[in-house]
């Protein structure tokens, strides 16, 4: 290999926050993921599209143990965040999901303040010392969430009643407050108004100067908008990983094709 193919290589791998190698996911009989490899890269969006049923949603869970919470699911196969294997019987599957943080469908805060749904994590986790200090980590988070300006004068007041978007925002400060290094977002933007989708994407665009987003979603314009690189999914295979440029506009593979042409989904 030439020293610059080999450098390219090197500066691929470093940069690789998630790596997955043949991972298979089952429910029972049904056979969810087939043999599924990709590497996830640091600071990046990596979207992760195809037509409903395909796993988008049962791979992304594999990748914070959320898999485990579901009786039927049966999990095979190497997933490694910074080389060590998150499945091993040392790692603790909520410490893991502090550092692999999920953001849902629907906006989800628990029916606590504002202060404390972002407080709770960094609570469990011992994060800080006193109250001066849990304070700054929850500004931290909600400014990160870009809702600090919209509940910096109503902290006490229940998150349930924001609207929707800020909810979302609410919930992303929330997932960030355990200072993750990956963020998980399950079509995060699907129970949204065009307006808070819009502040939701730009989100998510700051977000990936400190972490490794990954981005279930059924809008391929908001794939293309908000991320670098593109996953496809068809009956559970990945069948196309790529820049998500070349994805859009010259994919490898006839069934992306078909799904970027809406032939098929
Ligand atoms: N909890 C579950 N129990 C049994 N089967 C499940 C469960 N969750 C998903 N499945 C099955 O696994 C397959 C993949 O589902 P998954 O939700 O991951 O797809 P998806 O691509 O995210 O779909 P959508 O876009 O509709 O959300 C489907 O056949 C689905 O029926």
């Amino acid at each position: 290999m030439n020293d610059i193919r080999k450098i390219e290589r090197d500066v691929n791998m470093a940069n690789t926050k998630i790596s997955a190698r043949s991972v298979d996911v089952f429910y029972g009989e049904t056979h969810a993921i087939r043999n599924v490899s990709v590497d996830i890269a640091d600071r990046t969006v990596t979207a992760f599209i195809g037509p409903s049923g395909c796993g988008k949603s049962t791979f992304l869970r594999c990748l914070n143990r959320m898999n485990d919470t579901i009786e039927t699911c049966r999990v095979t196969g190497d997933i490694e965040l910074d080389g060590r294997d998150i499945n091993a019987r040392s790692v603790d599957a909520v410490q893991l999901r502090a550092q692999v943080g999920m953001v849902f469908q629907k906006p989800n805060p628990f029916p606590k303040s504002i202060y404390d749904n972002v407080a709770y994590g960094p609570k469990i986790h011992g994060m800080a010392r006193n109250k001066a200090e849990l304070d700054e980590i929850v500004e931290k988070a909600l400014r990160r969430g870009a809702i600090w300006d919209e509940v910096k004068d109503r902290l006490h007041a229940p998150g349930t009643g924001l609207s929707g978007g800020q909810q979302q925002r609410l919930c992303i400060a929330r997932a960030v407050a355990t200072e993750p290094e990956v963020l998980l977002m399950d079509e995060p933007c699907s129970a949204l108004d065009p307006i808070a989708t819009a502040q939701v994407e730009e989100l998510i665009d700051e977000l990936r100067q400190d972490y490794a987003v990954v981005i279930v979603t059924h809008s391929m314009q908001q794939a293309a908008r908000v991320s670098q690189k593109t996953a496809f999914f068809h009956l559970g295979d990945l069948v196309e990983y790529d820049d998500t440029d070349r994805i859009f506009t010259n994919p490898r593979d006839q069934r992306t094709e078909s799904y970027i042409t809406g032939r098929i989904g």
